[in-house]
């Protein structure tokens, strides 16, 4: 799946959301900033760190269903975006998921008396189903699927 990002130039960028903070629910983003105009934030330590663009380089983010498959070792990233005051701003993004037939959950692989299922494990129709009909907030539905 691929997103196509337009942020109009704002007078008053402090006053709007370019985008909300959320985490990419898919398995892996990757993310071009292609007009090189900033805004790109993540959530770090509790603080919003921005992300340079760099000519042709691609971000490459954690979404929520690898933090699910590898049972909580790699942790999705929370981001925003904003707008600029003068310029405009176009984004890319494209987000690799399972196949819809599939289901998300964590990899048996790393489940163990040790190490038991931190995440639930669900179809992959109904991962998206139970996600749109939710509002888009930050990690929020990673911690629905958590166990
Ligand atoms: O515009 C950006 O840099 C971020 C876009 C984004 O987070 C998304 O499309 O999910
Ligand atoms: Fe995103």
């Amino acid at each position: 799946m691929m997103r196509m990002n337009y942020y109009p130039p704002c007078p008053q960028p402090d006053k709007v959301i370019g985008l909300t903070p959320h985490s990419d629910s898919t398995g892996l983003t990757i993310l071009l900033q292609l007009n090189q105009v900033e805004g790109l934030l993540i959530r770090k330590n509790g603080l919003w760190v921005p992300v340079n663009p760099f000519p042709n380089a691609f971000i490459v983010n954690v979404g929520d269903i690898l933090e699910i498959s590898t049972n909580g070792i790699y942790k999705s990233i929370e981001h925003r975006a904003t707008v600029n005051a003068e310029k405009e701003r176009v984004s890319i993004a494209t987000f690799y998921s399972p196949n819809e037939d599939g289901v998300v959950g964590p990899a048996s692989s790393l489940i163990s008396e040790e190490t038991p299922p931190r995440f639930r494990s669900i179809g992959v129709k109904d991962y998206f189903k139970g996600l749109f009909s939710q509002k888009l907030d930050g990690k929020s539905y990673v911690d629905v699927m958590r166990i």
